[in-house]
């Protein structure tokens, strides 16, 4: 008996050091010690596709990486302490930058009130993996992210860098919302509903698309009330939170999913599709360089953006009023760089 279960804990390990030989990818995530990071970092060290774990930030961080590195999965977790050689050291040979370092939001705020603290943090940062590791995917959670992703673009651009495949704005947070929201209405498996989600990620630049999801039925006033609960889901938690912050857990879940599904398009296998904030040419014509739609990902990062596909005149109308501000935080981030360039 004892033999039989050790040999099927050995056999465990065995496929488990396999598939991650195959697929031998260090993973960094930047601001670890925080409410996004120590959950994101847990769930990425469950993950048989990573190898290693580099954990900075300003604080913290060694204590993160010790606590988490006993948890008997085989990846390498190190935690790094805030200095440039460290940070350099950290995303050096990342497949995958995760940015989750910056202030979340209190009641009452949007999270354009985050910009004047969050902006120059995610700068720094992007100029560090910029110079270190340009040609790592970088994932951008850090709020306002209709801005940050912009200023992450310019700073690449500046170090002539720039690779548009490889830069995400997270937002599969809103489509995690979307399917779980409809499923809460409809009583059903938030597994079978996929909602899919365009714009940005604020307020009424959050556009989903329930046409196309399973239950194009749903009108008039509930449908309003399910388009605004998608739309201003955050604040819900903001103000549950009442000043400790804004979402974590459920973002550390929708962090993981973007990156575990870059791991997968990485290591070969096709079809792989995420929502995500990207440099796209769907709405250049009318000024908006970057907007969220449906993204194919390859093992270069991006490989197809989709288009908006068929949508009815109530979503029209949404993509329009998104549009408006999306190109305002766009530019308000491209010109933040312009004025404050990283040194
Ligand atoms: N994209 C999304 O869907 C989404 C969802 C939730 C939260 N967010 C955003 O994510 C950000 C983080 O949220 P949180 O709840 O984890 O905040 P938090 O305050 O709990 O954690 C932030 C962490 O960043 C660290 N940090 C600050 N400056 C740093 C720097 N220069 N270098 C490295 N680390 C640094 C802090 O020490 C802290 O540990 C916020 O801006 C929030 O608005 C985005
Ligand atoms: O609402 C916030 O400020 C955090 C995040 O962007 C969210 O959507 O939960």
């Amino acid at each position: 008996m004892f033999s039989v279960r050790r040999a099927a804990v050995n056999f465990t390990q065995k496929r488990a050091f396999s598939a991650s030989a195959a697929n031998p990818y260090k993973v960094a995530v930047l601001g670890a010690s925080g409410g996004i990071g120590q959950p994101l970092s847990l769930l990425l060290k469950l993950s048989p596709k990573v190898t290693e774990l580099a954990l900075y930030d300003v604080r913290g961080a060694p204590g993160v990486a010790a606590d988490i590195s006993h948890v008997n999965t085989h990846s390498v977790v190190k935690g790094y302490t805030p200095a440039p050689e460290n940070l350099a050291e950290a995303v050096k040979d990342a497949e995958i930058v995760l940015i989750p370092a910056g202030v979340p939001r209190k009641p009452g705020m949007s999270r354009d009130d985050l910009f004047n603290t969050n902006a120059s943090i995610v700068r720094d940062l992007a100029d560090a993996t910029a110079k270190a590791n340009p040609n790592a995917k970088l994932l951008i959670i850090a709020n306002p992210v209709n801005s940050t992703v912009p200023i992450c673009a310019e700073v690449y651009k500046r170090r002539n860098v720039y690779n548009p495949k490889t830069l995400f704005g997270v937002t599969t947070l809103d489509v995690v919302r979307a399917s779980r929201f409809i499923s809460e209405l409809k009583n059903t498996n938030p597994a079978n509903e996929k909602v899919t989600v365009v714009g940005g990620h604020s307020g009424v630049t959050i556009v989903p698309l329930l046409s196309q999801s399973n239950h194009p039925e749903i009108s008039g006033e509930q449908r309003d009330a399910l388009v605004h609960r998608i739309q201003f889901g955050g604040d819900e938690v903001v103000k549950a939170k009442d000043g400790a912050g804004s979402a974590t857990l459920s973002m550390a879940l929708a962090g993981y999913r973007m990156a575990e599904s870059l791991l997968r398009a990485k290591a070969g296998e096709e079809g792989v599709i995420e929502p995500t904030f990207v440099d796209s040419p769907l709405f250049k014509d009318q000024g908006v360089d970057f907007f969220a739609s449906n993204v194919e990902l390859g093992p270069e990062g991006v490989k197809k953006i989709h288009g908006v596909g068929d949508i009815n005149a109530y979503e029209k109308e949404l993509i329009e009023a998104c549009l408006k501000d999306l190109k305002k935080n766009i530019e308000k981030g491209v010109e933040f760089v312009k004025s404050n360039p990283p040194q």
